[in-house]
């Protein structure tokens, strides 16, 4: 198995708090890992340092090798990883299909001069473009929503569009920040399936997640993290029985889990 990412010490301190403290882990490809730990454990801020939009006091991040510290988030992107955030981040006055287009778009080759121009190859491109985005819809299960904007869509519906503007980009990894916060019963499964095929397209999955149902039954690795420190990491089941995680997190909601 080949590493994708990889964090070495890595420390953020804010405002004479250690929100991350000397923090090390790496993701293996093709895998769903998943962050958890009580709030204000620093997974957020660790998700931020990753992707570029805080830097680091301390330490070290590699993504595919290549040391990645306090590049922007653009340049974190280009290299393969993207993020996407607790808060739906969408285009809600533009149709859902639109939505999808237009991320495929900042992804595109043609620059505007060729988009003015409407010369072949930003023809061809636009087509491409448009098989790209009605396969999507499929992949997130909206095809029968391609044409409604995504202000009427219902919550979990735009959290889906969220995680296809992310998928718009073509990362080889993609950054869940609490993606089932706020979804009912059968939204958490849909999101769930899809996480699992996006897993399946080859995409590395690094996921950030209260829901412990959910995290027992995606994740492939856990990493554990109270007070900034990493305090266990493993498979699930390791994870579900080991006495410091459940002393420091799972606690009642273990039984949750294992239902
Ligand atoms: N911008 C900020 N200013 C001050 N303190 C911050 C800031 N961002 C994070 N913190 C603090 O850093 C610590 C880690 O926060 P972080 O949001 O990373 O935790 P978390 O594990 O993601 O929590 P949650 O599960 O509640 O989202 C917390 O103590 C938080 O209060």
């Amino acid at each position: 198995m080949s590493e994708v990412l990889r964090l070495e010490d890595l420390t953020i301190q804010i405002a004479g708090l250690r929100a991350v403290d000397q923090l090390g882990f790496a993701v293996e490809a093709g895998q769903i890992v998943s962050l958890i730990g009580p709030n204000g454990a620093g997974k957020t801020t660790t998700f931020n340092a990753i992707s570029g939009y805080m830097r680091p006091t301390a330490g070290r991040v590699f993504l595919f090798g290549e040391d990645v510290t306090g590049l922007s988030p653009d340049r974190i992107a280009q290299r393969g990883l993207v993020r996407s955030f607790q808060r739906t981040s969408v285009f809600a006055g533009c149709t859902v299909f639109d939505n999808l287009l237009t991320g495929l778009h900042l992804r595109g080759r043609s620059g505007v001069l060729q988009a003015l121009l409407r010369g072949t190859g930003f023809r061809r491109e636009e087509e491409e473009l448009r098989a790209q985005a009605h396969a999507m819809l499929g992949f997130l299960g909206l095809q029968s929503r391609a044409d409604e904007l995504a202000s009427s869509l219902s919550y979990g519906e735009q959290r889906l569009l969220g995680v296809g503007l992310a998928l718009a980009a073509q990362p080889r990894v993609l950054l869940l920040d609490e993606p089932a916060a706020g979804l009912n019963p059968s939204e958490t499964d849909a999101f769930k399936e899809m996480v699992r095929r996006i897993r399946d397209s080859g995409v590395t999955v690094l996921l950030v997640e209260h829901d412990m149902h959910m995290v027992m039954s995606i994740s492939d690795h856990i990493v554990v993290l109270n007070h900034g420190k990493r305090i266990a990491t493993g498979g699930p089941k390791a994870i579900q029985q080991d006495p410091e995680v459940i002393r420091a997190y799972l606690g009642s909601g273990l039984q949750h889990a294992q239902a």
